[in-house]
């Protein structure tokens, strides 16, 4: 039975990598994806832009809105402080299952769960089935038309925090022009622009920032 791309990436860093070594997981993530097959990892450039942002909020609880192999939850998961912790949804079972077995090569696994299902069933049981009292960062990342849905979501379900930060990926490729007109005028974020490249490509694009004003 023929490989996935996503299986052949696993492959790659199974047999480049170093076992425990996020970043060259990251790394060797990368090369593959710049080398031989594009893939929709956040890359290293807008990954960048991702590690700033983390180490600006430190979150203790952080959300990520779809994981695919786990590239970025790898990133994210070496920024945080012993204790702190990342819930990562995935509606794709094959990506999930991809992304553990990454998580767990990296040597995250201890501070990184995967949720799998949709984002708008996972967001609602956070408090009590996943123990959330708030969220200190969301990175969004997932299909562009559930950006503004579940951060409306979010919000209902009290997730969210004086000072959270949400972190959106593919502002301009894909798009979500839907997304940037809520947010930006919602009163209750302060939104910043970040100007950047489509992963491996010399594609414009962008992330946003909006804080929570409470
Ligand atoms: O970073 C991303 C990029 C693209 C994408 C696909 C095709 C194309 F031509 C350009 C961009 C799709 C994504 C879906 N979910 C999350 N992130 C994504
Ligand atoms: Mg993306």
């Amino acid at each position: 039975m023929n490989q996935s791309k996503e299986q052949r990436i696993l492959d790659f860093v199974l047999q480049n990598a170093v076992r425990g070594d996020p970043c060259s997981v990251v790394d060797t993530i990368d090369k593959y994806c710049s080398q031989k097959e594009w893939a929709m990892n956040v890359g290293n450039e807008k990954g960048i832009i991702l590690d700033k942002t983390v180490e600006e909020v430190n979150p203790s609880v952080a959300l990520e809105l779809g994981t695919y192999c786990g590239y970025s939850a790898v990133r994210i998961a070496q920024l945080l402080k012993p204790g702190a912790r990342l819930l990562t949804v995935e509606f794709n079972p094959k990506f999930a299952a991809i992304a553990k077995q990454m998580i767990e090569f990296a040597g995250v696994h201890d501070k990184v769960k995967i949720l799998e299902g949709p984002s708008e069933e996972i967001i609602p049981q956070l408090k009590k089935k996943y123990e959330v009292d708030t969220l200190d960062f969301v990175f969004l990342d997932h299909w562009k038309d559930r950006y503004t849905p579940d951060t409306i979501l979010i919000q209902e379900c009290n997730l969210l925090r004086k000072g959270s930060v949400l972190l959106a990926d593919n502002v301009i490729v894909p798009g979500a022009p839907e997304f940037l007109n809520y947010i930006r005028n919602n009163p209750r974020f302060q939104c910043t622009n970040y100007p950047s490249h489509l992963e491996y490509m010399k594609v414009k694009d962008a992330m946003e920032k909006a804080v929570f004003l409470g």
